[in-house]
């Protein structure tokens, strides 16, 4: 296996994203977790930029010990002497200078003349050379710079002692197909090229950085650069956890080993998002929220029959949680009777059948179907079907004036088939018919919410009660409706209490089985 050294910008090209601004202490705990990740070579800032970052540079370089740690300069003196005064207490001190080598960028950004460039870089890597050991010079806008004037510079700043040749598609323009052609002919045509590293930095701009990003290792790159999450400038560079995933997923084809910790993609990914404030999308290759859920249920239905049917990563490889089969309107039987048995629910097919029809209604209705969902689902069909023994309200009756004080009185068949009767005052009616059945159900219960909603439209309009309260300490909502608010509040009371009573038996089956 060839092995390829990582080279990580986050805190360098990374914080050149619009919005993201990191302090010292964040960049230091954000270097911290990359010596953990396994980056080679961690880019901490550019110095002479600011007081701010020329101070965490200076720190991660005292820091970091199993990466090296390096900085960014533009081709002038002053730059590389603020970066030495950074990075001179680092273990391996390292730095990286750049100058522009395409025509559009030396004419019209530095006005300088492809010969003055040249005389440019060769003195800045000279003036390097007397503090660092290790000198990276970057050709900027590589990818747009005449291939001969690239090749004729490329020796010349070998000659004046660059350990590290680094070929970046600055504006993200070049295809795979282009890219990989000029680390091929910068190979071919360079004296010396293998004595140095010779690096690819890609980015997104038209979605091709991973791709070019592989290209260039296809031809002759061992060294590649990017940034975590695939944050950067404008549409970001490329992200180091694709590329580290697909050198490993198709390594039969790559045979390259990269030394980064895949199990500390996740956790990398986590804290660069956190710190920096920038979501990642959730359709994101390998770290987005949705890189390992399931929703449709043919894939659901391949996955538990056999994961490898859609699933090429593990969510383990890179210290994830598992794979997550999301119930939604495109879900199936398959995966609907895994999650309720995973729950404790003992169906049999037909009744898994009801419930499944009444989920598909759910289901057009809400974008995901959580957990509490299927629980107040399947709870609701062994109640309909009295397969738990639970209560259930006989009669409920309530004497209210504005003069008297309000009393109910409820009646209610117990789990075990028993009538049993019992009174109540309130402040109200509800809060009286509360406490009726509070008597009556064994157990402590604590009302959290309360609402009272009309079903339909006119003055025969059913009322719908949701009650959301804690019964013996657990969380529970319980619903219903009737002609009257009253019944369906009583009504709504005893669900709650039901469909704890069916979940605490579902929790004793499982723990059982
Ligand atoms: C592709 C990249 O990612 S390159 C890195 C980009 N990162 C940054 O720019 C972040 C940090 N930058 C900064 O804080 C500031 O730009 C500084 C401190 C470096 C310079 O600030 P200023 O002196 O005010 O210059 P300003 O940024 O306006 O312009 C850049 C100057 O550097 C010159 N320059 C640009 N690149 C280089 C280079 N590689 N080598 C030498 N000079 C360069 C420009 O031609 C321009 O020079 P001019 O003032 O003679 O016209
Ligand atoms: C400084 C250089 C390497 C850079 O970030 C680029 O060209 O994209
Ligand atoms: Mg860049």
């Amino acid at each position: 296996m060839r092995k390829i050294d990582i080279f990580d910008t986050t805190l360098r090209d990374g914080e050149q994203s619009a919005g993201i601004n990191l302090n010292t202490a964040e960049k230091i705990e954000i270097a911290r977790q990359l010596e953990r990740f396994g980056a080679t070579i961690i880019e901490s800032g550019f110095p002479a930029a600011s007081p701010g970052d020329f101070d965490a540079v200076q720190r991660i370089a005292g820091t970091v010990k199993n990466s090296i740690v390096t900085g960014l300069a533009r081709s002038v003196e002053s730059d590389i002497s603020r970066a030495w005064e950074a990075l001179k207490g680092g273990e391996q001190p390292h730095v990286h200078i750049f100058i522009a080598t395409s025509p559009i960028h030396m004419e019209h950004k530095l006005m300088k003349t492809p010969e003055q460039v040249m005389e440019t870089a060769i003195a800045s890597v000279k003036y390097a050379k007397k503090f660092f050991p290790l000198v990276q010079w970057s050709a900027e806008d590589a990818s747009r710079s005449d291939p001969e004037f690239l090749v004729r510079i490329i020796r010349k700043v070998i000659e004046a002692g660059a350990t590290t040749i680094n070929l970046p598609d600055t504006v993200g323009y070049a295809t795979p197909a282009e890219y990989g052609a000029m680390f091929k002919y910068v190979t071919d045509n360079v004296i010396g090229i293998e004595n140095v590293k010779l690096s690819a930095h890609c980015h997104n701009d038209l979605g091709m950085a991973t791709a070019n990003t592989l290209a260039a290792i296809e031809n002759g790159a061992t060294q590649v650069e990017g940034t975590i999450n695939g944050i950067g400038e404008r549409a970001g560079n490329v992200a180091l956890e694709e590329i580290a995933v697909a050198l490993h997923i198709r390594k039969q084809i790559y045979e390259i080993e990269t030394g980064i910790q895949l199990k500390e993609i996740k956790r990398t990914s986590q804290l660069v998002s956190q710190l920096t404030g920038s979501l990642i999308q959730p359709n994101k290759a390998v770290v987005g929220k949705n890189a390992f859920a399931h929703e449709s249920g043919i894939h659901q239905d391949g996955m538990l029959k056999n994961p490898l049917t859609y699933e090429i990563i593990t969510p383990e490889l890179i210290g994830d949680a598992s794979t997550q089969l999301v119930l939604g309107k495109h879900s199936g039987r398959h995966a609907f009777k895994d999650r309720a048995i995973k729950m404790g629910f003992e169906l049999s097919d037909e009744k898994l059948n009801q419930a499944f029809v009444e989920f598909k209604k759910l289901a057009d209705s809400k974008k995901e179907i959580v957990e509490d969902d299927l629980f107040v689902l399947l709870t609701d069909q062994q109640i309909n079907d009295k397969e738990v023994p639970v209560y259930e309200l006989e009669s409920v009756q309530v004497h209210y004036g504005t003069a008297n004080i309000p009393t109910a009185t409820a009646s209610a068949y117990k789990p075990d088939g028993e009538l049993i009767r019992d009174s109540a005052t309130g402040a109200g009616s509800v809060e009286a018919i509360f406490n009726s059945l509070e008597r009556l159900v064994a157990g402590k219960v604590h009302i959290l919410d309360y609402r009272v909603t009309s079903i339909g439209k006119g003055r025969d309009a059913l009322g719908e009660a949701v009650i959301n309260m804690t019964y013996n300490g657990e969380t529970v909502t319980g619903r219903d409706v009737a002609q009257d608010v009253l019944e369906a509040t009583a009504k709504a009371y005893l669900n709650a209490v039901n469909r704890q009573l069916v979940k605490a038996g579902q929790k004793i089956s499982v723990a059982a089985g």
